[in-house]
């Protein structure tokens, strides 16, 4: 095990390259498996999360090669196989085999996902929508059996909007007989990836990024290549971290679009924001002013910027309240920030956060976006040098994140962790 060490302090400036999104990754890799033929991606991010799904796909008996920023996935020779232990578990994101072993094989058995549990993340969505394209589901000890004889198109109504849930089923749906329709689907830009790059295999995807996705099912996929988005929380991390150490930072490969609800967010409270087309610069000032976050699902304030937000909040004067609409108890941040002096108390599905300074102090990151908001505060501190371990779960979202620090004039490195 590692540990970041980080001594702060130090303003961040330069500029840093945002890396191809982690959350379209986890689904784009996996559903190349549905294509006949190679599906090359670019502007992967090199992070544990792509390495462990590049792993489970080779297991499955694909060839998988990665040159840089491009993968070459061949799922030719694939096979239908169980999946119940082993690397399922390490990340969330293995729910997307359900949708893409069904789409391929009709056929799946994937353990329960692993990946960030910084709450109960049920996936009774994911199993309606399988359900209503005609599959018969069954949890056997811990392990999702899916059966279809035939996927046939059907009208999903999803009670929440969710992410997986409306991927999982655009996976086995551009397979299915017939038309589907998800109504309340989760409207986030990676969703959009996705139908970008089923399109371009042959299916026929429309309405991605709105409440209603239609799907008409194909007979077969073929390869393709894709450029995957920009990681829009990675950016907005690099956003908060500029303007925590009162920074001057430009952010470049972005969409400007997809950071509206943090950029707003950031001039409410005196951050200067200036927007390019694909770059955004960040001017931090001395002081900023207390304010009030909601976050929801997009284009409301993303819940995986949230950890990094509280550490930020940190920084104003004043209270902030901070309140998660979509993960409720997503603070485990909390106690390890306070660990280093902050004044956070949480009441309900809101952090309630009086602005003072940081201490240097031994912390755990206990998930991915924890562990940022960790960072973010190790790089204000003045004094001292911040430990933070639980490094394994930041590795699986932030791409080289100490070589981009360090390029940004922050003091981090790595040191072998006995805990
Ligand atoms: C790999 C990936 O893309 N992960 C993202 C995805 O996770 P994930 O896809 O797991 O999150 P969802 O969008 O599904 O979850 C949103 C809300 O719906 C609830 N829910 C979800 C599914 C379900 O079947 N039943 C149900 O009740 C969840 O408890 C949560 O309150 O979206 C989350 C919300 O933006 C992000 O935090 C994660 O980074
Ligand atoms: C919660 C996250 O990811 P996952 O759903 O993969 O655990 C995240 O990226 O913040």
């Amino acid at each position: 095990m590692e540990k970041l060490m980080i001594r702060g302090g130090r303003p961040l400036r330069g500029t840093v390259q945002i890396s191809g999104a982690k959350n379209s990754a986890v689904a784009l890799v996996p559903a190349a498996i549905l294509a006949e033929s190679e599906v090359v991606l670019d502007n992967l991010p090199e992070i544990s999360d792509v390495a462990v799904y590049s792993d489970i796909l080779r297991e499955l008996g694909a060839t998988v090669t990665r040159d840089g920023d491009t993968m070459r996935i061949d799922p030719s020779e694939l096979i239908s196989r169980p999946m119940p232990n082993g690397k399922v578990k390490l990340l969330r994101a293995s729910y997307y085999l359900m949708g893409a072993m069904l789409g391929r094989f009709g056929e799946a058995i994937i353990g329960l996902p692993g990946g960030c549990n910084f709450e109960p993340r049920p996936i009774d969505q994911h199993i309606k929508g399988f359900e209503a394209l005609g599959a018969t589901v069954t949890n056997e000890h811990g392990s999702i059996h899916i059966k279809a004889a035939q996927l046939c198109g059907a009208k999903i109504y999803l009670d929440v909007a969710s992410v997986g849930a409306t991927i999982n089923i655009m996976l086995a749906a551009s397979r299915a007989q017939g038309s589907t329709i998800i109504e309340n689907a989760a409207k986030e830009p990676e969703i959009i990836d996705v139908a970008t790059l089923l399109n371009a295999m042959g299916a026929n995807v429309k309405g991605a990024g709105t409440e209603t996705i239609r799907i008409e099912g194909v007979r077969k996929l073929h390869g393709c290549r894709h450029s995957i988005i920009p990681d829009r929380i990675q950016a907005g991390t690099y956003m908060i971290a500029a303007a925590a150490t009162r920074g001057d930072v430009l952010i470049d490969n972005v969409i400007p679009k997809h950071m509206e609800a943090m950029t707003a967010k950031l001039e409410e409270m005196g951050v200067q924001v200036v927007e390019m087309d694909e770059s955004i610069r960040i001017i931090g000032s001395p002081e900023y002013t207390a304010i009030d976050v909601k976050a929801l699902v997009y284009p409301g304030f993303a819940t995986d910027l949230q950890s990094p937000m509280t550490t930020l909040l940190t920084q104003a004067k004043g209270v902030s309240i901070l309140t998660d609409y979509v993960y409720g108890t997503r603070f485990k941040h909390v106690p390890e920030l306070t660990r280093m002096g902050a004044n956070i108390r949480v009441e309900g599905r809101s952090a309630i956060i009086e602005g003072g300074k940081l201490n240097a102090a031994k912390v755990k990151a206990a998930d991915l976006r924890a562990g940022a908001a960790l960072v973010v505060a190790a790089l204000t501190v003045e004094d001292g040098v911040t430990e933070i371990t639980g490094v394994e779960y930041i590795d699986r979202g932030y791409d080289h994140l100490v070589e981009n620090l360090t390029r940004l004039g922050a003091e981090v490195w790595r040191e072998n962790s006995s805990e």
